[in-house]
């Protein structure tokens, strides 16, 4: 009987295929793959098939998975105790006392540690509350006795009564407010997490860019609000400043100084001027204040640093405070963008002021402080577009800006809440939306703006009681930063005495320096060009010395001076701007000069000043400032006397032109007597017209008679002309 065949499927492909890895030896001749190179082949080749749904039916090999529960087998493998090396208990004592004899012993180390199985030689496991055995190590005596060298830990107290002492003072001052970590009942209400705009200026990135521009300053001037100076002011850069970069110089400018009053301003700079040079600032391109200041600094500070080839001047501070406006004042153009939004300056730049001064933009920078949303909405940090609920910052600034400011910018004569503000105003804008309700969003919005862009008027008062600052807060500023100066000037114990007197001597020499620096800048307030108009009760008369015709064109005068100063020579011009306190011609002085003037020039001089006068009133009503706060007497006298003095010299000049003109007649009648008879009527009037020097009127009549004026374009340019033509008729 013949055995039944094998009809199950073989594992073996009997198939003499190149890709078949169990094909029967010599099936490809000599030079044939062998079994692992095909299957590596197969295995690149292979394709997942999938149903028509998408479905894997056929996964990759390597890909497949098995049912849950399959019990699978993993082959054992000798590689996987190849690293395993087994020692016997006994060679393991013999290895941990030889080994540990040798690491006791300080004579003899331990070579290779790092190829021995050191963490045999100690306990594996520790007891958790294992005792220290100092003791073990180290002697009695040395550890604890009267003549112990081990170091004390450093404690707060020195002993029981300090410790009880410090614990009841730290009992009183405890607030539950404060306590981070105290564990209170989950009343399930949370803080709303702060919206990213609310975080502006405060990136990692930011705080980057002021670092590079610290430390890459020689003088960093930090731009203060004059609005809320102390609102935008960052002490903790100040302290920084002062510790670890004690040699850079710090300055404060306060910028936006025309939206204040004066007074305020001053007081402000005296306040500030006892920690730090301050200066008041208004950046413009056309209409600037203390210009002339920064610079004539700025360039005295350079002066002090004569080793440097230039020095870098970075301007810091919050955002919108006004940095590059003040910069692009400085440069007299844009060279820096500016945006009533905050965060305009993305990186900082570079700017060429002079050959030797530089200045460097800076982002601004919010600083942490305990500010409300309100509070960084208000400080124009948030642009008003992003704010989600702009209404709910309209109260505070209702409660901030003075009821009758609010009055007059919006023309609503009362409210309740701010709500019922923000409806008047819609109603009154005409914003309103469907079915006639009021778009409080968009009003809100308005408002805000407003306040960002200072169209309200406001400012936050300086400390002391009203009046003329100066005789409250005497400006210690010169003597007070040189003692800084002195102050951070670093302690070195090993110097000799010989090197302390130098230094003493190098110190001292700095802070005249200093002080001859800053006794050079004095501003006059009163050029300030305040544009907001304040009430009577927020103006306080503020002394103005140098009140002369002039200071009405102060700022052409101070750019002009300016310019000439920001010339990019390097070399050094003393003082003298239009609004530092230098001094000016009095009217005395200018009219012992006029005496020395023909009348016609005094005459035109004064025509000038006047244009020029009127000129600013103009501005003034039409920009509605309140401006220079002119005392009504100073003013008045300014007047009368400016008249008094020109009908005399308008006087004296009719007088004089009576003679002149006299004189002429006489003159012209000789000539006449003297004159050929050939010449026509005509042509002697020719001559005469082109004999005679313009006067007024004359001009009148060319233009305005057409007779006359088509016989002038006939009639020859000159009396020579005429003559010429003549003959050339003949
Ligand atoms: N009224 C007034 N407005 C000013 C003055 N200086 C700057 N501004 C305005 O303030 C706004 C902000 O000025 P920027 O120079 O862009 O301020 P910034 O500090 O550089 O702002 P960031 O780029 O955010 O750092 C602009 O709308 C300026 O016109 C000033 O002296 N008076």
């Amino acid at each position: 009987m013949v055995k039944p065949r094998f009809k199950g499927k073989s594992s073996i492909n009997p198939s003499s295929s190149s890709s078949n890895p169990d094909r029967p030896k010599g099936a490809g001749g000599n030079n044939m793959r062998d079994r692992a190179t095909i299957k590596r082949l197969n295995m690149y080749r292979q394709k997942q098939r999938c149903n028509s749904r998408g479905k894997v039916i056929k996964p990759l090999q390597y890909q497949s998975t098995v049912a849950p529960g399959t019990v699978a087998r993993v082959e054992p493998n000798i590689k996987w105790f190849a690293n395993t090396r087994v020692i016997k208990q006994s060679s393991l004592q013999k290895f941990q006392e030889e080994m540990g004899a040798i690491q006791k012993d300080p004579y003899r180390v331990v070579m290779r540690q790092s190829k021995l199985p050191m963490s045999l030689l100690h306990d594996r496991v520790k007891a958790h509350n294992s005792k220290v055995h100092i003791l073990d190590t180290e002697g009695f005596e040395t550890t604890f006795g009267p003549k112990a060298q081990r170091k004390r830990p450093s404690l707060m107290v020195g002993d029981m009564t300090d410790l009880i002492e410090q614990a009841e003072a730290s009992a009183l001052s405890y607030s539950a407010e404060k306590d981070k970590d105290l564990v209170t009942e989950d009343t399930g209400v949370r803080e709303e997490v702060r919206e990213e705009i609310f975080k502006k200026g405060q990136s990692k990135r930011i705080w980057g860019e002021l670092y590079k521009v610290i430390d890459s300053s020689d003088v960093v001037i930090q731009v203060l609000d004059a609005r809320d100076p102390i609102g935008t002011r960052s002490k903790s850069i100040e302290t920084y400043l002062k510790k670890e970069k004690p040699w850079k110089h710090l300055i404060f400018v306060l910028n936006k100084c025309d939206l204040i009053p004066t007074w305020v301003t001053k007081r402000w700079v005296a306040v500030l001027s006892q920690e730090y040079p301050t200066l008041a600032f208004h950046a413009s391109l056309t209409n600037s204040f203390g210009k002339g200041s920064l610079i004539q600094l700025l360039r005295q500070f350079g002066k002090l640093h004569t080793d440097k080839k230039q020095i870098s001047v970075g301007f810091i501070g919050y955002p919108n405070v006004g940095k590059s406006s003040v910069i692009n004042t400085l440069r007299s153009k844009k060279v820096c963008n500016v945006a009533p939004l905050a965060g305009e300056t993305k990186v900082w730049q570079y700017i060429t002021l002079m050959r030797r001064i530089f200045l460097i933009d800076c982002p601004g920078v919010v600083y942490p402080s305990e500010d409300s949303e309100t509070d960084i909405v208000l400080k124009g940090v948030v642009q008003v577009e992003k704010i989600r609920n702009p209404e709910e910052h309209i109260g505070a600034v209702l409660e901030r800006a003075k009821p009758e400011y609010i009055q007059k910018t919006y023309r609503i004569p009362t409210w309740d809440t701010a709500e019922d503000f923000l409806e008047k105003l819609a109603f009154r804008t005409g914003k309103l939306l469907k079915g006639g309700e009021p778009d409080r969003a968009t009003v809100s919005k308005m408002v805000l703006n407003d306040w960002q862009r200072g169209r309200i008027p406001f400012f936050v008062k300086p400390p002391g009681p009203e009046g003329d600052p100066e005789e409250l807060l005497p400006v210690e500023g010169p003597s007070q930063v040189a003692e800084n100066v002195q102050e951070e000037q670093p302690d070195n114990p090993d110097a000799t005495s010989e090197e302390h007197e130098e230094q003493q001597q190098r110190q001292q020499r700095q802070k005249e320096q200093v002080q001859k620096i800053l006794a050079n800048v004095r501003q006059n307030f009163g050029k300030i060009n305040v544009a907001p108009e304040f009430s009577e009760e927020d103006l306080v008369p503020v002394e103005m010395p140098d009140l002369d015709m002039s200071d009405f064109s102060s700022s052409d005068e101070e750019n002009s001076e300016e310019e000439e100063d920001g010339e990019e020579d390097g070399t050094t011009v003393e003082p003298a701007d239009g609004e530092t306190e230098v001094s000016e011609p009095t009217t005395a002085q200018t009219g012992k000069a006029n005496g020395n003037k023909s009348s016609r020039e005094v005459i035109r001089e004064l025509d000038e000043k006047i244009a020029k006068y009127k000129q600013f009133l103009d501005r003034a009503k039409s920009k509605r400032f309140s401006a220079i706060r002119i005392p009504k007497a100073l003013s008045d006298k300014a007047f009368t006397d400016l008249k008094t003095k020109q009908a005399a010299t308008a006087k004296q000049a009719q007088k004089k032109a009576s003679n002149q003109r006299s004189k002429k007649r006489k003159a012209e009648e000789d000539e006449e007597s003297t004159q050929p008879d050939k010449l026509t009527s005509k042509q002697r009037r020719a001559m005469d017209r082109a004999k005679r020097s313009k006067k007024v009127g004359v001009r009148y009549y060319e233009t305005h008679n057409v007779k006359n004026k088509n016989k002038n374009r006939k009639a020859p340019a000159s009396a020579t002309d005429g003559q010429k033509a003549n003959r050339s008729k003949h």
